[in-house]
């Protein structure tokens, strides 16, 4: 892997207040290419993609050549209020407000964008249903899309697999694949086994810290046995 092909993370330290969560934490992402986050609950997976999202800023260090533009982020689905009386399309309309601002009317293209999105992850049926009335699966599904309505060099997703059944994880999966193929920089957290084997690259976290980089099966064959 060489050097213009990568995004890099470099000595980064990052947590909450006071609190480190990661420390001198260097690693590498390849550009156009899928990225498994995995490591033990607590380990700092979600605060690295905070950190790649921009929503955790550094106390040291930081992200090197990162894709140009906001990343689109898709945050753990429990995170999400169920609460919200919002339809399907209005949540992913509002992937085109951070390129569009919150006042200004969306364009004809970005709502072609939108409809063209929500096709992509299949829950164009779904455009005028409630977001709190669909199950996890579809849910998970709207968000994916609203992050691709941002149309982001960088997409960066929380579990976006758990609790899903297979045939949902495999189209998730299959999404990704895609958004790689169109030139995006993907890396998403799982502790889901084949979710990270299907990936490029594979980042083990352990307390704060990087315990192991490189391709999944290297990486997962001693955590698998
Ligand atoms: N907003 C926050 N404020 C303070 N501490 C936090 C916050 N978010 C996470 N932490 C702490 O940071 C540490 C790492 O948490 P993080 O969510 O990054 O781990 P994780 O690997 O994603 O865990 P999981 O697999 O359970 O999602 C934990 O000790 C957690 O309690």
């Amino acid at each position: 892997m060489v050097d213009g092909e990568v995004v890099v993370i470099r000595d980064m330290t990052a947590g909450y207040g006071r609190k480190a969560v990661l420390r001198g934490l260097s690693a590498r992402l390849p550009r156009s290419g899928v990225t498994a986050v995995v490591g033990p609950n607590g380990s700092g997976k979600s605060t690295l993609l905070g950190v790649l999202a921009g929503t955790v800023r550094p106390s040291r260090g930081g992200i090197e050549r990162a894709p140009a533009g906001r990343p689109g982020y898709v945050v753990q689905r429990d995170a999400v209020s169920d609460a919200l009386p919002i339809t399907v399309r209005d949540t992913v309309a509002m992937g085109r407000w951070a390129s569009r601002g919150l006042w200004r009317r969306l364009s004809a293209h970005d709502w072609s964008t939108v409809d063209d999105c929500m096709a992509r992850l299949g829950v164009s049926e779904l455009a005028e249903r409630q977001l709190s009335a669909l199950s996890g699966g579809q849910r998970q599904r709207v968000l994916l899309a609203q992050a691709l309505a941002q149309e982001p060099g960088l997409l960066v997703l929380d579990e976006p697999a758990t609790g899903l059944d297979p045939d949902a994880r495999r189209h998730i999966a299959a999404v990704l694949d895609r958004e790689k193929g169109r030139g995006v920089t993907v890396v998403h957290a799982t502790h889901d086994l084949a979710m990270a084997m299907g990936a490029d690259h594979c980042l083990l976290l352990r307390a704060g810290r990087l315990a192991a980089e490189g391709p999944p099966r290297d990486v997962l064959a001693p955590q698998a046995s």
